[in-house]
């Protein structure tokens, strides 16, 4: 007979139709590009997405880094363009801050309660407005409170504590010094790098000094000697600190902590990693930390605590859960916190390790002349290795890395930031707080092996007070970056933080009784 007829149901058409267009590809569904700027510009460029495109809560991104770990990416890219040109961080106007009248003016430190010369300090600098961290941080400080405060990088932590610890440094003059052997320091700074003690210092001196506030500076590395030499001269009011530095002169009692106002940990997430957390809780050990604003003030005060970083990874929480009371510390997280930057342009590059050279040759040659750049490695034997391997090609270049003795050390970062070279390599001691303002490039020579070390590099960029927003250049050589390139990728298509960052500061651990401890 015939050919046999066999009729399909509709209702059964209907869904063989819908599993069809499910396993359809999903490019060839959605288009991600809308009119206006890209967000996403990839090689290919149907993976391209528009700054205009919102992604569906429970869409799936296709990543222009999928088939990354394949060999056959070599030479793929994409970047995630910037889509503001100032800072998230700079305030323009706030009209929810208390005490402001004018909603329309912008706000400046004359409504931080800050005396008249040092808002004259200020704008001698060129800083007339607050950011946002230092707009909620220098009133917390000046009641009195202990703090936590989580703000991006660049976005002027350093003020934010320095000026609430000099103006009431200046205000409140101590007690006369009686015991000249023992110099009682008012308050404490610790970070984790010499470069950045330098720097803090620095700022500290700048902002201080005027006021007659005696600033001092010890590093680790280069033997007790120099520490005792810093205080032989009496007792400072500030001393910015390594946490190594620091317990030697508390242990060989060049310092004593009994009267501290103030103590700082700058970068806490650094301070408060399994290299730095036993020493810091001795060190803590010698400070009586206030628990409230009330015990700040009078004859037997105690020291307010500030805990400032820009990355608070999981983890952090509990460990300052351990060392103090979170209950009692006023807390501030910037809204930006551990997402990437939206005013700085990020390029990833899959390249092949024996052409990482030739590539990084090619970008230092097309940097404009007078660009500050950074390069980063991931050991101190490839910054080593780089720097010959750059000398050969006559680049002039700086470098600096942990291994490297304290004296050769030394001037290094001064000098480029000075502007005498343009070009330092590094490791990740240059990533964390130092101010960087006339960068304008970050290369990940390495890619950065976590989310919080690509945050810091990539923060050395598009700092307050820097003139362009800059950029951020990445290699990605081996499988294993593969994975975290795709989780910043997708962090940037979605327009959320980066994974595995965000409960850390918001559910502290509950604080571990000290007869609980085994
Ligand atoms: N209100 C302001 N207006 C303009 N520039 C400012 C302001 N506050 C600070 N700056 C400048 O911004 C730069 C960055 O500040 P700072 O080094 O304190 O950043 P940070 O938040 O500590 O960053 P990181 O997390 O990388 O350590 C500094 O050069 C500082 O002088």
């Amino acid at each position: 007979g015939g050919p046999q007829v066999i009729r399909v149901p509709r209702r059964l058409q209907e869904r063989a139709e819908n599993v069809k267009q499910a396993r359809r590809p999903r490019t060839a569904m959605v288009s991600t590009v809308r009119a206006g700027k890209l967000l996403i510009k990839s090689k290919n460029p149907q993976l391209n997405q528009s700054a205009a495109y919102t992604l569906g809560k429970f869409e799936e991104p296709v990543l222009a880094s999928k088939g990354w770990k394949h060999k056959k990416s070599f030479g793929d890219y994409f970047t995630i363009n910037s889509t503001q040109d100032l800072p998230p961080f700079l305030t323009r106007r706030c009209p929810e801050h208390p005490g402001h009248e004018d909603p329309k003016q912008p706000i400046t430190f004359q409504s931080l309660k800050l005396c008249p010369e040092m808002i004259e300090l200020l704008r001698n600098d060129g800083i007339v407005q607050p950011t946002t961290v230092q707009l909620q941080a220098v009133p917390k400080l000046l009641r009195g409170h202990n703090l936590l405060c989580a703000a991006e990088t660049g976005s002027g932590k350093t003020l934010s504590y320095l000026l609430p610890v000099i103006e009431k440094l200046n205000k409140d003059r101590g007690v006369p010094e009686l015991h000249d052997f023992e110099p009682h320091v008012r308050s404490v700074v610790l970070v984790p790098s010499r470069e950045l003690a330098e720097q803090v210092a620095s700022v500290a001196k700048v902002y201080g000094g005027p006021f007659g506030l005696k600033v001092k500076v010890v590093g680790g590395g280069r033997g007790v000697g120099k520490i005792k030499v810093a205080f032989a001269g009496g007792a400072p009011d500030i001393v910015v600190a390594t946490p190594g530095a620091l317990y030697k002169a508390l242990k060989r009692c060049y310092l004593n902590m009994d009267e501290l106002s103030f103590l700082v940990i700058d970068e806490a997430d650094t301070m408060f990693d399994p290299s730095f957390a036993g020493l810091l809780q001795s060190i803590l050990a010698h400070a009586r930390v206030a628990s409230d604003p009330s015990e700040t003030v009078g004859p037997c005060r105690k020291a307010q605590l500030a805990v400032v970083g820009a990355t608070f990874p999981g983890g952090v929480g509990e460990v300052l859960g351990q060392v103090t009371d979170l209950g009692n510390m006023a807390v501030i997280k910037s809204q930006m916190l551990h997402f990437l930057m939206p005013h700085v342009k990020q390029m990833f590059l899959k390249v092949r390790g024996a052409d990482k050279l030739l590539e990084l040759h090619e970008a230092l040659k097309a940097a404009q002349e007078g660009t500050g750049i950074l390069v980063f490695c991931n050991g101190s034997a490839t910054v080593n290795w780089l720097g010959y391997a750059l000398e050969d090609l006559r680049m002039r270049h700086v470098r600096l890395q942990g291994e490297m003795p304290a004296s050769m050390r030394a001037g290094i970062f001064q000098a480029f930031q000075k502007g005498l070279v343009d070009v330092l390599v590094c490791t990740d001691i240059a990533s964390r707080g130092l101010d960087t303002q006339r960068v304008g490039l970050v290369i990940n020579y390495d890619f950065p092996t976590s989310h919080t070390d690509y945050v810091h590099r990539a923060g050395r960029v598009g700092r307050a007070g820097s003139s362009s927003c800059g950029a951020v250049l990445s290699f990605v050589t081996h499988p294993w970056d593969v994975e975290l390139v795709q989780s910043i990728e997708t962090a940037a298509r979605r327009r959320t933080s980066l994974p595995g960052m965000e409960s850390a500061i918001r559910e502290p651990a509950p604080r571990m009784d000290s007869n609980e401890h085994p």
